[in-house]
């Protein structure tokens, strides 16, 4: 532990720029996507450091247009379905060159395979698809073969991301490493050392990145991770934006005062 709390320790906040994974780190896990939702106290936080000009930015695998909605009223830097879309602190975007008329016929054969199980939920993302069997865990063998199947005929388009009770089809070439890569090499994140904190799979790429730049990585729950730190949960990450805030002489919000302090 002590290495960790000396990593920890060692973290300064202004010479470092963040990266944020969404689902399992900044948000709790839900049972089903559309559910899920940022803590107030968080979306606080990363407006507080936002405006403080830390650089930072969520990584995500999921779209764009979802993570505005999901963090609104601020609009962050951003990747997302796994760093096939991005924005860039300027507000630019930019996307993978990608086949939209074949994946829309993957879209179609996908959805006429999950025709015959209404159990598993195919969360379209337009170039990238889902298969979630969160709320039928029995289907977890069907799901993976659904998947495995779609990314061996596809192979040309299309990769296999397995994540939390689900099985992706992402674009080939989106990489949560490589977007953050990409980050740093442009303004303000250059020059910073890349902190990166994440749950799940996907997330093991941007862990090996971060580390590969002299960075710090950081997973939130148990697993085995290429990681150096660890947190429990999502308030544990909450609680850590507040020691962050409070190494830049601001207070942190209300309710991680609550959690970290206890009751009066
Ligand atoms: O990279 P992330 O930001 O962590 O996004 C990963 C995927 O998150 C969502 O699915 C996961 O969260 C759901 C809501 O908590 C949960 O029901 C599901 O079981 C998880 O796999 C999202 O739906 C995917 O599109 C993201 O790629």
């Amino acid at each position: 532990m002590g290495g960790q709390d000396d990593a920890q320790a060692a973290l300064d906040p202004r010479r470092c720029a963040f990266f944020f994974d969404v689902d399992g780190t900044l948000a709790e896990i839900q049972p089903r996507p559309e559910l899920v939702f940022v803590p107030p106290a968080i979306l606080a936080a990363l407006g507080r450091l936002q405006a403080r000009g830390i650089p930072l930015a969520v990584i995500s695998g999921r779209r764009l247009v979802d993570l505005d909605r999901l963090f609104a009223p601020l609009r962050l830097p951003a990747a997302g379905v796994h760093g096939a879309e991005r924005r860039d602190a300027a507000g630019r975007q930019q996307r993978l060159p990608v086949d939209r008329a074949a994946l829309e016929r993957v879209r179609a054969e996908l959805a006429q395979a999950c025709a015959g199980h209404p159990d598993l939920y195919l969360e379209n993302k337009d170039v990238a698809f889902a298969l979630h069997y969160r709320l039928a865990p029995q289907l977890e063998e069907t799901a993976r073969r659904l998947a495995e199947d779609f990314a061996r005929r596809h192979a040309d388009l299309l990769t296999l991301q397995p994540g939390k009770c689900v099985f992706e089809l992402k674009p080939r070439g989106a990489s949560k490493g490589e977007v953050i890569r990409d980050f740093m090499d442009s303004s303000p994140f250059a020059g910073h050392r890349p902190v990166f904190v994440g749950d799940d799979l996907t997330d093991e790429a941007g862990f090996a990145a971060v580390n590969e730049l002299g960075g710090h990585s950081i997973k939130v729950g148990p697993g085995p991770t290429a990681a150096v730190q660890r947190l429990d949960s999502v308030a544990a990450v909450g609680r850590w934006l507040g020691e962050l805030l409070r190494a830049l002489g601001e207070p942190p919000p209300l309710s991680f005062t609550q959690q970290t302090e206890g009751p009066p």
